[in-house]
């Protein structure tokens, strides 16, 4: 049983992998050079234990240590600065507390990356503001279009639902969808009035028939791959003037894996062009300010290039990502030395 199917579609990896040896002026986080003559990078991580034991596996960790990449696991009850030092901070931790520490940590260390900056990412946790970006770039090149499902904010009187949704032309059946993105509550509802039993802040967003098949687009930096992912069945015009009420379905993406998908339809399961994706992916994450995300993206069916970015996600679940581990420690090892060369480029 094949249970994702995936297509590289590139990694610009402009320079090589290795740090570079001969030179005088300290090491990156100033812990000296290797013994075979690598800098070393030190990347320091603050992460939930089920994100440590998805994404710092040990072959990461194995192929990472070979580059002379380092990961150190953060002590939230000590000042960060007392700590590391560190190249790379990468993290996904919530609270306003840890948010204030790293932006003022980014302030006092402007050396270190953070990866990504605590405002970029809080754009994602609302699922608003998560999506702004792709309506305002409304994307439209040769291999086609990528817009956002029309969609309407409810932040408090469910009983204004009914009106709402009419004054904004919303066609049934909708997505509704929690506004705080790391809730994964949602319901689909045939019609609007049942809506009113659902608790706000929501978004409604239109569901967009695509065939049961959704592309998961992972971005690391310039990097891009994408897998395809079993989705919510369409819903016909007849099944929708049979259906009534609101229907609470159980998070899509880890039901998704277990699917076969060897009996797709080609003109569903195509995947993206690759040079649109590479151009929306290079347009988000400059607009996004952020170099780790993931777009869930559709295809209207019936269409073969009319394209919807559903869900925005920050640091996703790489694990699940093929080769993730030479993606990410190509990504983290350009970075570093990228930093380096313009650190050393500013030298006297
Ligand atoms: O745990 P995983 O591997 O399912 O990853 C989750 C993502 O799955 P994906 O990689 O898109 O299939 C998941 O993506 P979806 O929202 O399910 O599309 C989220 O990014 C989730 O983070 P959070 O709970 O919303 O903060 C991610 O959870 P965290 O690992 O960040 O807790
Ligand atoms: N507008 C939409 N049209 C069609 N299906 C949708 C739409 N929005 C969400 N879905 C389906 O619901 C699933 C979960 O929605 P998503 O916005 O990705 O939330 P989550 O953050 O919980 O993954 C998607 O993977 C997709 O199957
Ligand atoms: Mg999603
Ligand atoms: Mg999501």
């Amino acid at each position: 049983m094949r249970l994702m199917q995936e297509e590289v579609i590139g990694y610009e990896s402009e320079e090589e992998t290795e740090m570079e040896s001969s030179s005088s002026c300290g090491s990156i986080g100033e812990l000296g050079f290797q013994e075979n003559s690598m800098k070393v990078v030190v990347v320091g991580y603050a992460l939930t234990s089920k994100k440590i034991k998805s994404f710092l596996q040990p072959k990461l960790e194995g192929l990472a240590r070979n580059k002379g990449i380092f990961f150190v696991a953060i002590d939230q009850t000590r000042p960060l600065s007392d700590q590391g030092p560190f190249d790379i901070v990468l993290h996904k931790l919530s609270g306003k507390e840890w948010q204030q520490i790293l932006e003022d940590y980014r302030l006092t260390h402007p050396e270190v990356t953070v990866l990504d900056p605590p405002g970029a990412i809080q754009n994602l946790y609302n699922r608003q503001s998560m999506l702004q970006d792709v309506a305002d770039l409304d994307f439209s090149d040769a291999y086609g279009t990528v817009g956002v499902p029309k969609q309407l904010v409810i932040e408090k009187d469910p009983s204004s639902i009914p009106d709402a949704v009419k004054k904004a032309g919303l066609s049934l059946p909708l997505v509704a969808k929690p506004l705080v993105a790391k809730s994964h509550e949602l319901s689909l509802a045939y019609d609007e009035y049942s809506l009113q039993k659902l608790e706000p802040p929501l978004v409604l967003q239109e569901f967009v028939n695509h065939g049961g098949v959704l592309f998961k687009v992972y971005i690391v930096g310039d990097a891009i791959k994408v897998v395809r992912r079993f989705s919510l069945p369409d819903v016909s015009k007849r099944e929708l003037s049979r259906s009534f009420g609101v229907f609470r379905f159980p998070r899509v993406s880890s039901a998704a894996q277990s699917a076969d998908d060897a009996d797709l339809d080609p003109c569903i399961a195509e995947l993206p062009p690759r040079a649109l994706l590479e151009r929306l992916a290079r347009e988000l994450r400059r607009r996004l300010g952020l170099h780790l995300f993931n777009l869930d993206m559709i295809r209207e069916h019936g269409t073969r290039d009319r394209f919807y970015v559903i869900d925005i996600n920050y640091f996703p679940g790489y694990g699940k990502m093929p080769e993730y581990e030479h993606i990410f420690t190509d990504f983290l090892l350009n970075l570093a030395k990228s930093k380096y060369k313009k650190r050393s480029a500013n030298l006297p």
